[in-house]
């Protein structure tokens, strides 16, 4: 474990298992920033995917910039990715599902599902093989926190 090259000298790593395949996932809690969650997943001779979870406002963008830039100054390559967002049809439904436009709730994960798989075929998947570390602004822990639970909630 003390091999991954996270570079996070407060990052406490609270469990791990192996993934299908060939990854391990860890799963890290971050002190002194109780409310989001780092999730990292170790593939290889891949690039690492860590992913920051949390409600809003509670510092996950701050953070995976942060991440990000140590990243980089450490030598590094790394990208930052962003949840819905970064791909054209990603910004695009972003404006949508930020526009308060009625919606039913099935609506609405099927348009972050839909962002989510542009996201992964078009930078995740395609970064990760080249083996650059990718750095997520929200991922899947959004759409269960949000879409599946709750009142209302969606089946998932
Ligand atoms: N560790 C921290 N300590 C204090 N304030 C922080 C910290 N991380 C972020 N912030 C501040 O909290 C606010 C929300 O942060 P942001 O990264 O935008 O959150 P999110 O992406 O979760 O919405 C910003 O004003 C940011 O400067
Ligand atoms: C990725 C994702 C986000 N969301 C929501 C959470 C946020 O309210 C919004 C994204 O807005 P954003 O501005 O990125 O949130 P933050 O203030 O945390 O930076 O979309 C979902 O409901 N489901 C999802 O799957």
């Amino acid at each position: 474990m003390s091999k991954i090259p996270i570079g996070l000298p407060r990052c406490a790593i609270i469990s791990a298992r192996k993934q299908e395949g060939s990854g391990i996932q860890l799963c890290a809690a971050l002190w002194p920033c109780q409310h989001i969650t780092c999730e990292i997943e170790l593939f290889v001779d891949k690039g690492l995917f860590i992913v920051f979870e949390g409600g809003e406002g509670s510092g996950k963008s701050t953070q995976a910039e942060c991440l990000l830039q140590r990243l980089l100054d450490a030598g590094h390559q790394a990208v930052l990715v962003r949840e819905p967002g970064t791909t054209t049809l990603g910004l695009y439904l972003r404006e949508y599902l930020k526009s308060k436009r009625p919606l039913t709730l099935e609506s609405e994960l099927l348009l972050f599902a839909a962002a989510r798989a542009q996201l992964v075929a078009e930078e995740i998947r395609p970064t990760l093989e080249r083996g650059i570390n990718v750095v997520a602004d929200r991922y899947t822990g959004s759409t269960v926190a949000y879409q599946g639970s709750g009142e209302g909630s969606v089946a998932m």
